[in-house]
């Protein structure tokens, strides 16, 4: 782009909705430079010589410009001749007069300057500026590269990747003690903590000691429970607990990463605010999220999960988890209302907060908050009053104050469908890991069909043996008894849909073409999509032999499609 000055405004009128909107005159600082944007037809000829028309209205007698070639019109929306030509509604499609696109008008010599250079300097050239490390606002802005130009986001803990020539910026990284990012003012306890939580009436809750910590459990009414764990100095400080995470979780070769969403309403790709990394059983949450095993993550990671499974053990001794989402929030990030009610969630979730404070809130969702009075005491207000009521009373419910190792503990499936949370930290720099069960059905041995479509002749499927697609190239490509079958042009059958016509399928021959090269699928040439995979398992799950069937030909290409 480039600098501009505003020249000028003026309102128009929509005459179709009668809106008024407010138009501004914009005038390149530098006019001899010709805008990447102008059509190489379009004439502009600035000149100071030419001079925007102006004319006084008869009847509010101020001056408005001409700025339309079809004539002058007052152009201020107060006075009754407002947009009439010679006293009619103009035409539809009006064009800019000459001289309000050619005049050059004169400024002040100082503001000619351009005031700094467009392409913003890199975060690291401004470290001096800013107080707040490596995680103020900045440094997770995105990245003018000062080799080829193009913007990207930062997208890695690491720092930044020029998307076009690959150009590299680190950032120095602080390493944060959770001392520093705690409020200054906050009350220190060398025994069990004293919570600082909001608790709206209609929440009932209880406070125990076990182990030497507090325990609060808020009982959300019939949906289930909220239990908070504060921490105290003594167990953070204590082997790999929350003082060592925080510095773990802060090494430059945690594989943190900002996600695209995948859904959202702007054009092109969106990222996540916050960084993360998923560990153990896929998690799908609100972006494609990778999950990597156990056995590979950061120890951090591993023992935030050994933690938390050791303080919900505390309130709930029968939870356990297999997966784990660790999210670093940078200067001003948080996490806007959600649920984390996914069909495969077990109906405990758990988190460790580390780092800055935050406040973590409670609300029934929009949709519930008819089903908010039945939960009045027993003399229910009437219609009326409950509505009045609902209106007046903030929808938020519950906020928990977390600190810096403290553990939440959401249990009960209804919480998620009823309620929904939002996280916000205070302070620079937090890190929290959340843990799920999430209800990954085995892995069936015998393997999956794939379909693929000819240049020439129909659309083929083979059988294709399940550790192969998951990237064992020992295991070879195998054709289930002659299994290459038909599936028309649609092969959309619903998962739970049995077909019992065995018609559908027919033996290989050879005037089928060649079947995939379990190469193909290796190189990426044919790609599994990540929403039929998840399918697929889940169908291998339920019926264990659907494979083997002929009648389930049909359905069990849904397990697996790759497209060439
Ligand atoms: O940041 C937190 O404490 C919890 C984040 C959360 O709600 C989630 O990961 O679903
Ligand atoms: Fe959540």
């Amino acid at each position: 782009m480039d600098w501009f000055k505003v020249t000028a405004a003026w309102a128009e009128k929509d005459l179709r909705t009668s809106y008024v909107r407010w138009m501004f005159r914009f005038e390149k600082l530098d006019s001899t430079k010709v805008g990447w944007w102008a059509q190489p037809t379009e004439e502009y000829h600035p000149s100071e010589s030419i001079e925007m028309l102006k004319a006084c209205c008869t009847n509010c007698r101020e001056e408005s410009l001409q700025v339309y070639e079809q004539g002058w019109m007052c152009l201020r929306p107060q006075c009754p001749n407002f947009w009439k030509l010679n006293g009619e509604s103009p035409p539809d499609k009006l064009e800019y007069s000459h001289s309000f696109i050619n005049c050059h008008t004169p400024w002040d010599p100082q503001l000619e300057l351009p005031p700094a250079p467009l392409r913003p300097p890199l975060a690291s050239d401004r470290d001096n500026y800013y107080d707040g490390g490596d995680v103020a606002r900045i440094y997770w802005k995105g990245m003018c590269c000062p080799q080829c130009g193009r913007l990207s986001c930062r997208e890695f803990w690491a720092g930044w990747v020029c998307k076009n020539c690959n150009f590299k910026s680190s950032p120095p990284r602080t390493i944060f003690e959770a001392d520093r990012l705690a409020d200054p003012h906050r009350s220190v306890f060398t025994g069990p903590a004293i919570p600082s939580n909001i608790v709206q009436p209609g929440i009932t809750w209880t406070r125990m000691v076990v182990d030497g910590m507090t325990c609060l459990i808020y009982y959300l009414k019939d949906c289930g429970t909220v239990a908070h764990i504060l921490a105290s100095e003594y167990q953070n400080k204590r082997p790999e607990c929350a003082d060592w995470l925080f510095k773990e979780y802060q090494a430059p070769e945690m594989p943190f990463k900002r996600y695209a969403l995948k859904s959202h309403k702007v054009q092109g790709q969106l990222l996540t605010q916050q960084f993360s990394f998923n560990a153990g059983a896929p998690y799908k949450y609100i972006v494609a999220v990778d999950s990597t095993p156990f056995e590979e993550c950061p120890r951090a990671v591993t023992r935030s999960l050994e933690l938390i499974q050791e303080r919900v053990k505390l309130v709930h001794p029968e939870t356990e988890f297999n997966e784990i989402l660790s999210v670093g929030y940078f200067e001003g990030q948080k996490m806007d209302y959600h649920d984390d009610g996914e069909q495969e969630l077990g109906e405990t979730v758990a988190s460790i907060s580390l780092g800055a404070p935050a406040k973590m809130r409670f609300r029934i969702k929009a949709k519930h908050m008819s089903s908010y009075k039945l939960w009045e005491p027993n003399n229910a207000p009437s219609e009326v009053n409950v509505e009045s009521r609902l209106h007046k009373e903030p929808r938020v419910k519950l906020e928990l104050r977390l600190n810096h190792g403290d553990v939440v503990v959401m249990k009960g499936r209804e919480i998620q469908r009823i309620w929904e949370h939002a996280v916000q930290p205070i302070g620079l720099f937090r890190v929290a890991a959340t843990a799920r069960w999430i209800n990954v059905p085995q892995q069936h041995p015998a393997g999956v069909l794939v379909k693929r479509e000819p240049s020439d002749g129909p659309m083929e499927t083979e059988f294709v043996k399940r550790a192969a697609v998951l990237g064992f190239p020992e295991v070879p490509l195998i054709s289930e008894g002659g299994s290459a079958s038909s599936p028309g042009p649609s092969s959309g059958i619903s998962s739970n849909q049995h077909s019992t016509d065995t018609g559908t399928s027919s033996p290989s021959s050879p005037d089928h073409p060649e079947p995939f090269e379990v190469e193909d699928v290796l190189n990426g040439r044919a790609v599994p999509t990540a929403k039929t995979i998840r399918t697929g398992v889940e169908d291998l799950n339920r019926d264990p032999d659907v494979l083997v069937k002929e009648e389930d030909k049909e359905e069990a290409l849904l397990l697996l499609e790759f497209t060439k």
